[in-house]
């Protein structure tokens, strides 16, 4: 049995058109899916969650049809079922999963591709724990997790009264120029303590930590060019010290991935990190944000399958 968690909004309402276009072209498989619709924000998760605990055993594939959000959504909704192989067909707006796994960026072909060819790898999904004394408040994050200005970036972005607005005009990325515009006058830089593979450091006048699976976030942006997707490493990438101007600068080359030539950025390779901060810290996981004042982030111990290159 195949299993499809709709997102309807993602991307401007593409996924139904997608489904719709894609069952007409092959009607063989209608009789073998069984679809879900996200009714509004959260509830994917909670889709997946009754999912996984009533299909379990007779999924082929779930398919996750939407953004990044829905993504992170629908794998936190199945953090206790690891066994279940996954899909994503991008229908979102940014869909930086399909961009790290190298699978097609257009939503029919990813979906097509997947059932003729499965093309299923293992693939590590972060873990991050923001209260230590609970175990339960672990959370899984696909692509990046990010502390500091990239995280204030999404939070001012996502709670602004203009998102509707410019979602409605199919301008989503505008919102986020917004956002980071108006960051850039607010944001005072932070004071971080990390645990890197149990050894302590300090960094001050921090403007951004993200923690990377592989090399995308928010939307296309290659933070960690050198990231890849493996079993026991992330990407950190820091930025420290860094001019206003120059942090604009850093935004208008990490498409290419080339601010990693900046003095100010540094990159590192981790296995495990605690971080703790004196103020509260907003971070943003797969675009979803929080606050907190430590976080403790480790790679999931067993590998999930999906389908990637
Ligand atoms: N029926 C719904 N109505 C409104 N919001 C929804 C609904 N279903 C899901 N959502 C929310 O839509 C948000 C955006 O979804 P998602 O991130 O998947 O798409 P996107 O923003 O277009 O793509 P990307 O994250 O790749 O840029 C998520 O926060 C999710 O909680």
């Amino acid at each position: 049995m195949y299993v499809m968690i709709i997102n309807p909004k993602a991307g401007n309402y593409k996924s139904q058109e997608v489904l719709e276009s894609f069952l007409s072209d092959y009607p063989q498989y209608k009789n073998k899916c069984k679809t879900f619709y996200s009714e509004y924000p959260g509830h994917a998760e909670k889709l997946a969650q009754q999912v996984g605990s009533f299909y379990h055993q007779q999924i082929e594939m779930l398919f996750i049809f939407g953004g990044d959000g829905t993504l992170y959504e629908v794998m936190n909704g199945i953090k206790a079922f690891p066994d279940i192989p996954v899909s994503f067909v991008p229908t979102g707006s940014g869909n930086d999963f399909a961009r790290g796994c190298k699978t097609p960026l257009d939503a029919y072909e990813q979906l097509r591709a997947s059932l003729k060819y499965k093309g299923l790898k293992p693939y590590w999904f972060g873990v991050y724990q923001t209260d230590f004394k609970n175990p339960s408040n672990q959370r899984l994050f696909s692509t990046c997790l990010g502390f500091g200005f990239d995280a204030e970036v999404a939070e001012r972005a996502n709670r602004s009264f203009l998102k509707k607005w410019f979602n409605r005009m199919r301008l989503k990325s505008l919102i986020y120029v917004f956002g980071l515009i108006a960051t850039l006058f607010i944001y005072r830089p932070k004071r971080l303590s990390l645990n890197i593979n149990g050894e302590k450091k300090e960094f001050d006048d921090l403007w951004m930590l993200t923690v990377s699976n592989h090399p995308y976030f928010g939307g296309g942006m290659k933070i960690a060019p050198e990231a890849t997707i493996n079993s026991d490493e992330f990407t950190v990438t820091v930025v420290q010290k860094i001019s206003k101007w120059k942090l604009l600068l850093l935004f208008s080359t990490v498409f290419k991935g080339k601010h990693t030539k900046l003095k100010e950025v540094h990159t590192f390779k981790a296995s495990t990190i605690e971080l703790f901060s004196s103020e509260q810290l907003t971070y943003q996981a797969d675009g979803f944000t929080g606050k907190c004042y430590k976080c403790k982030v480790s790679k999931e111990s067993k590998e999930r399958m999906v389908v990637r290159n």
